[in-house]
């Protein structure tokens, strides 16, 4: 016995250290990578790769259906209507959601994430777990207020470093038009070929020191490249118009009141920026000179001359789009309390007949599609306890309430379900080129809002907001309905309940 002992062992020495040997590799690898391959099962709360979700209320392109959406390997499979009918053998791996109500993701275009360089403002980490928690799958970065700025190809780089293993939805991102590039368009055809979905510039100040603003001429330049890559411009359209910009603080008013910053921000910024665009637009029609651009008015606020002058154009064949924001269809001005700077933002909140005709456009079409403008700061620079509009940062925290906000105001003015998804998944989706997002239909990557419209909850101490400095946000201490239960991500179920997927598995988006 003894003697067949010593002749194993040597070769169990040989075979443990063997194992060891491997092990070894393989924890050294995964501590040289271990943010490069994550373990699948840590991107969903789900264990399967192939599962059915049922509902009597699913958002489809066909309309509002009763039925199931296979779900495999990330993509939509197949949708069956007929509530309860979908493959008897894979019984349990249906998710019933009773009536909760199954939608595409939202598609948020116009999100600052401010990660490089100011993630003290919010960061990928904490701006993509909110994104996840109000069901917003894809969410389109602005080239700006992270640093540096998003205006070259090495720029972009470093965001898409800085994304790496941080972002819980899927991340595309718009590049900046700024003197610099578009004077120099082989800066803007690296930043273009590198993959950004498309470009934005201000014809205003930014408020940020290294994203400089565009005069017309600037945007013309940028459009003649942007034609040939057939990626839209975005324009934040205001022109200061008088001496009396908000950082002349004398004879202005008391800085305490919404009205004195209202009045420094007329809509004839506005109007004067988009006259200025519509004269520019009109070579984008079919055999013009600038046929393949495309302008995309971010943010629209005045809902009279501006939007007038928006709808002539479209009418003429421009390639012209528009979007408004949240927090212009659920304020106005005149209950803007005094002091109140988490409501500042730029263009501002103007008074409540213009809230009306900016739903009564959003419901005609005139307004393309919604976003947030999701932009924080730290709380320092909101100033709260001076409550100085005049000094305060502009910006609103919004990004995890866009749906409730929107659904919550909306639904008095009679927005549908399918209006809904139109404006914030599908026309966002084609705005920004991303062919298989948007819809629930096969073949489409699996992102999937479930909520529950007729629920209310009230954004109190209690609620988890995973926005990084919640006391921002304008929406704090409201009551909305509409509660986001679930939220999937390219078939990931990456918030559930409060809770998010062990790891961040949304992945950047680039244009090809
Ligand atoms: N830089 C920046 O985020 N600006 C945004 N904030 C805002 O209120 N309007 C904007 O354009
Ligand atoms: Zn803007
Ligand atoms: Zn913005």
């Amino acid at each position: 016995m003894e003697h067949v002992l010593w002749r194993v062992l040597p070769l169990l020495t040989i075979l443990v250290s063997f194992g060891v040997f491997f092990y070894l590799q393989d924890s050294y690898k995964a501590q040289l990578y271990p943010l490069i391959k994550l373990p699948e099962d840590k991107c969903s709360l789900l264990p399967h790769s192939h599962f059915w979700i049922s509902s009597k209320r699913i958002v489809t392109p066909q309309g509002i259906i009763s039925g199931s959406v296979e779900i495999n390997e990330g993509k939509i499979a197949s949708v069956i209507e007929g509530y309860g009918k979908q493959g008897k053998s894979m019984q349990e791996e249906v998710i019933d959601y009773g009536d909760a109500v199954v939608m595409p993701g939202l598609i948020d275009v116009h999100v600052h994430l401010d990660e490089p360089g100011r993630t003290e403002w919010e960061g990928f980490d904490t701006g993509t777990r909110a994104a996840a928690a109000g069901g917003v799958t894809t969410v389109v970065d602005m080239p700006l207020n992270n640093h540096p700025t998003t205006v070259s190809k090495e720029t972009l780089e470093l965001k898409l470093e800085a994304a790496e293993n941080k972002i819980y939805v899927d991340v595309g991102f718009w590049g900046g038009l700024i003197p610099e590039n578009a004077l120099n368009t082989s800066i803007l055809e690296g930043l273009l070929s590198a993959g950004v979905l498309g470009v934005k510039s201000f014809m205003c100040p930014s408020g940020i020191n290294d994203f400089p603003m565009t005069t017309i001429d600037h945007i013309k330049e940028g459009l003649s490249v942007l034609a040939k890559y057939r990626r839209p411009l975005l324009v934040h359209a205001e022109i200061q118009q008088d001496s009396k910009n908000h950082l002349e603080l004398n004879d202005i008013g008391d800085p305490r009141a919404y009205l004195t910053y209202l009045n420094t921000r007329p809509p004839s910024w506005e109007e004067a920026a988009i006259t200025e665009l519509v004269g520019v637009t009109k070579d984008t029609r079919i055999g013009g000179p600038l046929e393949g651009a495309h302008v995309h008015i971010v943010h629209l606020s005045d809902s009279r001359a501006s939007l007038d002058l928006i709808k002539e154009a479209k009418g003429h064949g421009d390639s012209l789009s528009v979007e408004t924001c949240s927090h212009y269809l659920a304020f106005s001005s005149e209950e803007i309390p005094n002091g109140d700077t988490r409501f500042k933002c730029s263009p501002p909140i103007r008074d409540a007949f213009n809230k009306e005709k900016l739903w009564e456009a959003v419901l005609e079409g005139h307004i393309d599609l919604l976003s947030s403008d999701h932009s924080p700061t730290v709380p320092e620079l909101k100033l709260l306890e001076e409550g100085d509009f005049l000094r305060a940062w502009g910006g609103i925290s919004s990004l995890q309430f866009d749906l409730p906000v929107t659904w919550s105001h909306g639904k008095k003015y009679g927005v549908t379900l399918e209006q809904l998804s139109l404006l914030w998944s599908k026309k966002p989706a084609t705005f920004a080129g991303l062919e298989s997002k948007g819809a629930i239909a096969v073949g489409n990557h699996a992102d999937v809002v479930v909520w529950q419209p007729e629920q209310e909850f009230d954004l109190d101490d209690d609620y988890p907001v995973f926005l990084k400095h919640p006391s921002l946000s304008a929406y704090m201490g409201r009551r909305l309905s509409g509660k986001v239960l679930d939220t999937f991500v390219r078939g990931n179920l990456v918030f559930k309940d409060g809770k998010h997927a062990p790891a961040a598995c949304g992945v950047p988006i680039l244009a090809k």
